[in-house]
């Protein structure tokens, strides 16, 4: 059976102190669709559907002889250990749907027919090894391709010509590609083929047919000149105003002095000009930008322009997937929050403008309002009122101390019910959208000083470009996303709000956020497994959350709501009316405080003193 092809299959690992806990004698690799075994995935008739052995210094030989005894498999991860060698015959494996390689040391030239007779493949990811040599013909002509990495080797010669019209992802950069990038391939980012000395063609430079080397010193010389034009007249420009700009060099308190000298004039929201001072954005708002103005989209907030923005003191918040985020003090004593996103070049300014405004029509107390954006074609802010009193993340992961506890659990119960109430209203609102949030994760979800959950970041997806929203979105992290289909949902809003509820009451974080960009396909379903299978003594709960007392009832079931969201199984997955309907039902205290103790006490026990298995988590929970 599959446990015995997988102990098998483990036999030509070296390094494989991670594998210790196979072991048929104690359990099977799955239970029905969930997984006992480390790095197992199952499907619900309970075989191996997918393998997930990342991170884990693996070496030797990867069996696929073995592997090819697995019938159901169909996705298989080894990515970020130490394997080497020729890429392994992986085209045997004819049902695959995902095959992550990355991070590893495989070198050579992968044969032409390396790929060939993989029907079903969608996600190749090959990045960060040694291969040397032309892309596989097999590869570029896999019927079902969606993503593709091959980012980080030495692939050379010319990028061939991808025909499949679903292809979503590709990344071929910092490799030794040649010539023009072809056609069909011109309408993706331009970073997916930075570090190719020898590429030309859109989204990069355009080809150059002759090289007149005269030519060329003239244009460097010409550029040269400029620069040192531009540098001085924005130096000259600085030291005249003495303004600078979102650059987060000053906190306000340093800076209170020249708002308070800050001339009014300027607040009639129109750029007059944009010499703002910072080091990378020097050249970026100027008047000529289609005369680019700070564009409000609610009525409700006092206006000011984007001069009065850059000559704001402002502080970073941090830095996320997206751009930096800063905190701007403007001389009126507002007090907004600018992040900035480079990652939205793929829509156009009209259809950026409708859905910015679509945003700006909602109101809700769970959600936070945007304000006002900016438009430029390669970077877009989106302005918003600032919260005072920091992300979920930063409660619930910071070092907590007397004068700076963790959050109790009335709070956290207000903060998942908050959470559940601004999701509710997206979905209500934006009905045409299939990710009415896309990105819920406890960075974006921001207290106030009511502790008050307020939601951010939300409904960006859809002016998102695609491929880097793929990589970096929570959304995309589901099981949906990024192991099986690609199949978009209604429900995977839901399952991002599972991850929420279990990091919110075990105060662990989701490791695979951190792993943005390396390992991107990591879904978080082993740190799930992991917080249930392995510490699941009663003890998950977080400690540092105060005020359990007579709750723990309701704590277990808040505990069993998450896993229910956390469902691989999109049928089987809680809509989020559903979820959100249980959330409402939960109380702080148990209903019958001290019956119910004493029944969640003796289901603790039963836990812990024969461990978990499957039937402990089939969610058949009584509310
Ligand atoms: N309106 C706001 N008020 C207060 N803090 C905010 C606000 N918006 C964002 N923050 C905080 O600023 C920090 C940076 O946020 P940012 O959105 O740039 O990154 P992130 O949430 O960590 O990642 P991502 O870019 O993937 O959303 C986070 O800690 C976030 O909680």
């Amino acid at each position: 059976d599959d446990g015995d092809v997988l102990l098998k299959f483990r036999t030509s690992l070296s390094n494989d102190a991670v594998l210790s806990g196979w072991n048929t004698s104690r359990s099977p690799p799955c239970t029905g669709n969930r997984a006992n075994w480390f790095g197992v995935m199952c499907d619900d008739s309970g075989a191996v559907a997918g393998l997930q052995l990342e991170d884990s210094s693996l070496r030797g030989l990867i069996d696929v002889d073995a592997l090819l005894q697995l019938p159901k498999l169909r996705s298989i991860s080894f990515a970020n250990n130490s394997f080497d060698g020729p890429m392994p015959q992986v085209n045997r494996l004819t049902a695959l749907k995902s095959l992550f390689l990355t991070d590893n040391r495989f070198s050579g030239e992968i044969p032409d027919g390396g790929f060939s007779g993989m029907k079903y493949l969608k996600k190749v990811y090959l990045g960060r090894n040694q291969f040397t040599g032309p892309l596989p013909d097999s590869l570029v002509k896999l019927p079902k391709l969606l993503e593709v990495s091959v980012a980080g080797n030495r692939f050379s010669g010319k990028i061939p010509n991808f025909k499949q019209r679903d292809l979503q992802v590709v990344d071929f950069s910092d490799n030794e590609f040649v010539g023009k990038i072809p056609k069909s391939l011109s309408k993706m980012g331009a970073n997916s083929f930075a570090g190719n000395v020898g590429l030309c063609g859109k989204p990069l430079q355009p080809c150059k047919s002759t090289r007149n080397p005269l030519l060329i010193i003239a244009i460097v010389i010409a550029a040269v000149v400029l620069l040192a034009g531009v540098v001085a007249v924005f130096f000259i420009l600085r030291a005249r105003r003495g303004t600078k700009s979102l650059k987060p060099q000053r906190l306000p308190s340093q800076n209170n002095k020249r708002h308070a000298s800050a001339p009014a004039a300027h607040r009639n929201n129109k750029v007059q000009s944009a010499d703002h001072g910072a080091d990378q954005a020097a050249h970026s708002y100027k008047k000529d930008d289609n005369g680019g103005s700070l564009v409000f989209v609610r009525d409700d907030r006092e206006r000011f322009d984007l001069q009065d923005l850059l000559r704001a003191s402002a502080e970073v918040l941090g830095s996320g997937s997206f751009g930096s985020s800063y905190k701007a003090n403007i001389a009126s004593g507002q007090a907004v929050v600018v992040k900035r996103f480079r990652q939205m070049s793929s829509v156009g300014r009209e259809e950026f403008h409708e859905h910015m405004s679509k945003l700006g029509r909602l109101s809700h107390p769970n959600l936070l309002p945007l304000v006002a954006f900016y438009y430029r074609r390669e970077e877009k802010l989106l302005i918003s009122d600032f919260v005072e009193n920091g992300s979920l993340a930063s409660h619930l992961h910071s070092n907590h101390s007397p004068g700076k506890p963790g959050l109790d659990w009335p709070t956290r119960l207000k903060v998942i019910k908050g959470v559940a109430r601004g999701l509710a209203y997206l979905y209500k609102e934006l009905p045409n959208l299939t990710l009415p949030h896309g990105h819920l994760k406890s960075s974006n979800v921001i207290l106030d000083r009511n502790f008050e959950a307020v939601l951010s970041d939300y409904a960006l997806a859809p002016v998102m470009n695609k491929d880097h929203a793929h990589q970096f979105m929570v959304a995309y992290k589901s099981p949906e996303f990024s192991q099986w289909d690609n199949t978009s949902s209604r429900k995977t809003d839901v399952w991002s709000m599972g991850i929420l509820i279990l990091e919110l009451l075990t105060g662990k974080f989701p490791a695979n956020y951190l792993k943005q960009g390396k390992g991107a396909n990591a879904d978080l379903a082993t740190w799930v497994n992991s917080v249930v299978r392995e510490e699941w003594t009663g003890e998950v709960f977080d400690k540092d959350m105060k005020g359990t007392r007579n709750g723990e009832g309701e704590m277990l079931k808040l505990l069993k709501i998450g896993m229910e969201c956390c469902e691989w199984n999109l049928e089987k997955r809680w809509g989020l009316k559903e979820a959100v309907e249980k959330i409402e039902e939960l109380k702080v205290r148990d209903s019958n405080a001290e019956e119910d103790f004493s029944s969640y006490a003796s289901e603790g026990d039963m836990y812990s003193s024969r461990g978990v298995s499957e039937d402990d988590f089939s969610f058949s929970v009584t509310h």
